[in-house]
């Protein structure tokens, strides 16, 4: 039902050589049936990464994990759900995870250096320039990047939640080559693993492929978003040119060796902004501007920036530089952008010219509203 291409088989080559691969382990990879950190598989992890660096090859990890690594030692029973005990939990917990990938990577000659970004340090130009210099120079130094989220400070208002998506950003943040998804199952299915009949897909070349595909089951009880964000992930990575391999962290090795397991997506696009790769597929929006139809068709049409003028109301709280939509008079979503100006400012700019701004309020009020290089459109619905 789902033979694998030879040319699916000729693409996963280019794993083999690939000179810088990001490889996201999932908690459910690393955790015991008590949901407990399981140490001989984080080893396992890094015996495989080790040596692909062994052999010349670059490696990133973003790895899950802090969560449950801090369920044991802060004496819990199992996953908390509530934003604060996870906090806590992933505080006491990502110390415990870097100081075992330390000590396991050192036992192979390798040094790790911890980064903890929030979705902020991928949105804003100067976070994420600040990320990309940092993990690079890492790189450059022969050292493994072991990246999760800052979990301790993200809120719900402005944390990833989960790390597929931040897998998919810091792929694109580090340009790699390839990215691999490492996780409980060998792979997509057609359907739940669990569920009699469904089989893995060996290879999906692009979004018809997923057609009928059914991944509403929950994951793990360890793991964050299931099938769900995996695929979400997926979607950012290869549209920006970047293929990637879902498998079983059992299966690194052989998935790192260009073999037929799990799921090779291959890339379908090609490289875009990183800050407007997450606005376009994952940033949290603050609030809405609504257009006149003028302003649409420009910022559709002739892709300008959206000036004051051409907005007739502006809805929710947010400050300068946050995500925010775009819609036309029927309410309709065009795009998104990151807006100059705070909910506070808004009102007073709308249907003034930037010259009239200027002159009334200050040069400092003669910017767009939303800079053209700071928006991404969005599929009309209708
Ligand atoms: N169509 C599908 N194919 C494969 N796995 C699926 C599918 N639908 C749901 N899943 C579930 O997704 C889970 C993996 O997600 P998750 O538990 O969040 O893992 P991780 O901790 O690795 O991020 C699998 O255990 C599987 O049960
Ligand atoms: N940042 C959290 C994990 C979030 C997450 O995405 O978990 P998972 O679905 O297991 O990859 C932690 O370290 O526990």
């Amino acid at each position: 039902m789902h033979p694998v291409s030879a040319a699916a088989l000729l693409d996963r080559r280019q794993l083999v050589d690939a000179p810088r691969v990001v490889v996201k382990v999932g908690s459910s990879s690393l955790t015991d049936e008590d949901g407990h950190l399981d140490p001989e598989r984080l080893d396992a992890l890094v015996k495989v990464l080790a040596a692909r660096r062994a052999a010349g090859g670059q490696v990133v990890l973003v790895s899950s994990g802090a969560i449950a690594a801090g369920i044991g030692p802060l004496g819990l029973s199992s996953r908390p759900r509530d934003l604060a005990t996870q906090q806590a939990a992933a505080s006491a917990g990502q110390g415990l995870l870097v100081a075992h990938y330390t000590r396991s990577f050192w036992d192979h000659g390798l040094r790790v250096g911890q980064v903890l970004l929030t979705a902020d340090d991928t949105v804003r130009r100067t976070h994420y320039r600040n990320a990309q210099r940092a993990l690079t120079r890492l790189l450059e130094l022969g050292v493994v990047p072991v990246i999760n989220e800052n979990d301790a400070v993200a809120t719900d208002e402005i944390r990833f939640g989960d790390n597929d998506r931040l897998a998919a950003l810091v792929s694109h943040l580090v340009r790699a080559d390839a990215m691999v998804l490492l996780t409980d199952v060998d792979g997509l299915h057609t359907g739940p693993p669990s569920r009699p009949g469904s089989v893995r897909i060996p290879e999906v070349r692009g979004p018809r492929d997923l057609e009928g595909i059914d991944v509403t089951a929950r994951g793990s009880a360890v793991g964050t978003g299931g099938m769900v964000t995996k695929l979400e992930s997926v979607a950012i990575a290869t549209a920006s040119g970047i293929p990637v391999v879902l498998t079983s962290a059992e299966n690194a090795a052989a998935a790192l060796a260009g073999e037929d397991v799990g799921t090779w997506f291959a890339a379908t696009g090609r490289r875009a902004s990183t800050r407007l790769l997450w606005l376009a597929h994952a940033a949290r929006t603050r609030g809405r501007l609504v257009l006149d139809e003028g302003a649409v068709r420009a910022v559709v049409d002739r892709r300008t920036s959206l000036l004051p003028a051409g907005v007739t109301r502006a809805e929710g709280t947010f400050e300068a530089g946050d995500p925010v939509e775009l819609c036309g008079p029927d309410g309709d979503v065009v795009a998104r952008g990151l807006v100059a100006y705070s909910s506070e400012e808004v009102p007073g700019l709308l249907g003034h010219t930037t010259s009239e701004l200027r002159a009334d309020l200050g040069p400092e009020y003669g910017r767009v509203l939303v800079h053209r290089d700071d928006l991404v459109l969005v599929r009309r619905r209708r």
